[in-house]
């Protein structure tokens, strides 16, 4: 595909003529149906007017094959306008998606879906997706376990998508069209004139809802999981398993837009992933994460082991000092640096570098080490499948060896942990990212579920493990249920069901 600019517009050209593009400047260009193209509309806009654009370009367009990419530069490019974007235009478009990697390099609302899969392995399928263009996958952790009514819509094995309109990093606002679809024209056009014509939403802050009450799992029935755990270590069938465990909330309403929790989930945890995605009305998994699964560069790849816990109760230091020493922390994470180093051998990786730290969150610290190394030379897609399917769930969610520690928490968590735990990311033409979708909730209308696990190994005691799963649930816990962390923390680790009563407060951002 050749590049050319005409008429302020950039067109992607085949070369056997037939579709017509017009352009912006008002050039009528002739490009290849079957061809892939790629065509940024000139002159710096708002995101309406950026929106307008996009259908007018889109007008000009036909052809039954290849991707259609048009892309607009916006102006608004704030420090929250992509998450506002999302956020606002909640009420106009059912599917919504959020990402915005760790430093921030890379951020996208999604709206729309132009394309989408229902497993992981279509993935590596995608090798004539067009230039510039993202595939986002979120994986769900067990695909084999009998999906929770509460994951329906989330796909067989998670979901692999690409947006209909796209609000990236750079204020650049995109559409994708994959003209290879029946009617790909009437959808593309339906969901802008949504955008455009429906009614946006002002930005709400989260507001707890009016009254709900919490239940989820039990501490007896979590002691007796790791007593069978503990089991299967004897008989050496196993030497690490994460078990996790989830508390509800039952609202008497539909809470508000769960994705207005991701601004205040981000400022509690800023060093983290921040994620969401709505697959249809009133169901929406979010997140904000501090594990890196891998950063894909070319054949150089970055990833981490992260596991081990320690509560910081008021002093930092001590919290690092306990953990530096502590030796049940340091097998714990060791196990997990072990696993992905050997996964990277598999991906081609000769040599692996690593270098240790401590990561810092609300109330508690985590073992790291960074590890890189450089992979077989194959392309960007072969690598980043690669390494999903041999990293993917390392033994910081998952256990060892995998196959049964996947089976064993098939038996023993009460519920499908669905995308909590998989991989949130995206594999693009330049870079590819996953985050490990921990630190993470599912809304399914009345109902808000939160989900944490433990790393449990021999020396594992039942009562520290739930508590530290309560620590990992307290940024959530503080704004699902309005709450100070103390409190927080205290109905996490509580048996008892808690009757919350918010008060209405409801206030512009
Ligand atoms: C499984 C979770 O955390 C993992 C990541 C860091 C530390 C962990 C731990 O100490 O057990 C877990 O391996 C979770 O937050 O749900």
């Amino acid at each position: 595909m050749s590049i050319g600019e005409v008429g302020g517009v950039v067109v992607g050209r085949g070369p056997q003529g037939g579709l017509m593009c017009n352009g912006m400047g008002g050039a009528e260009v002739e490009v290849g149906d079957g061809e892939d193209v790629v065509q940024r509309i000139g002159g710096v806009c708002g995101v309406n007017e950026g929106l307008r654009k996009l259908l007018d370009g889109l007008r000009g367009c036909r052809g039954n094959s290849g991707w259609l990419r048009l892309e607009v530069e916006v102006s608004e490019s704030g420090p929250q306008s992509i998450l506002d974007f999302v956020r606002r235009l909640g009420s106009c478009c059912q599917e919504r998606f959020y990402y915005r990697s760790r430093e921030g390099g890379v951020e996208v609302g999604g709206l729309g879906f132009a394309w989408k899969r229902e497993s992981l392995d279509s993935l590596s399928k995608v090798g004539e997706l067009c230039k510039g263009l993202r595939v986002y996958v979120a994986g769900k952790f067990d695909s084999e376990r009998p999906a929770g009514s509460e994951w329906e819509d989330f796909g067989a094995d998670g979901l692999v998508f690409v947006p209909v309109v796209e609000y990236r990093e750079g204020g650049v606002l995109v559409l994708n069209v994959d003209r290879s679809q029946s009617r790909w024209r009437e959808h593309s056009e339906g969901t802008l004139r949504q955008l455009i014509t429906g009614h946006a939403d002002d930005l709400v802050s989260w507001n707890a809802p009016l009254s709900h009450q919490s239940q989820g799992s039990k501490s007896g029935d979590w002691a007796r999981s790791i007593k069978s755990i503990k089991d299967k270590f004897q008989a050496g069938e196993s030497s690490k398993i994460v078990l996790a465990r989830t508390f509800n909330f039952e609202c008497e309403r539909t809470p508000p837009d769960p994705f207005s929790l991701l601004p205040l989930l981000h400022e509690l945890t800023p060093n983290g992933f921040l994620f969401g995605l709505q697959p249809m009305k009133d169901k929406v998994f979010l997140g904000c994460s501090p594990e890196q699964l891998f950063y894909l560069e070319s054949f150089e790849v970055l990833t981490e082991s992260l596991a081990g816990t320690c509560a910081v109760d008021g002093n930092r230091k001590e919290a690092v000092e306990y953990i530096l020493s502590s030796k049940k922390d340091r097998y714990e994470q060791g196990l997990v640096t072990q696993h992905i180093i050997s996964s990277l051998k598999q991906c081609g990786a000769r040599s692996v570098d690593g270098t240790h730290d401590i990561v810092h969150l609300p109330h508690l610290v985590h073992l790291r080490t960074k590890l890189s190394a450089s992979l077989t030379e194959r392309s960007l897609l072969d690598n980043a499948t690669r390494l999903l399917q041999a990293m993917n769930p390392t033994p910081a969610v998952c256990g060892l060896p995998t196959s049964v520690a996947k089976s064993s928490l098939s038996d023993l968590e009460p519920f499908d942990r669905g995308l909590y735990s998989g991989p949130f990311g995206y594999v693009g033409e330049n870079s590819s990212e996953f985050c490990v979708s921990i630190r993470s909730a599912l809304f399914v209308g009345q109902r808000m579920i939160v989900y944490a696990g433990a790393g449990i190994v021999p020396t594992s005691d039942p009562e520290q493990e739930w508590h530290e799963t309560a620590l990992k649930m307290i940024p959530f816990l503080q704004l699902l249920g309005e709450m100070d962390a103390e409190q927080a923390f205290e109905a996490a680790c509580s048996d008892i069901p808690v009757h919350f009563m918010s008060t209405d407060t409801a206030s512009d951002d």
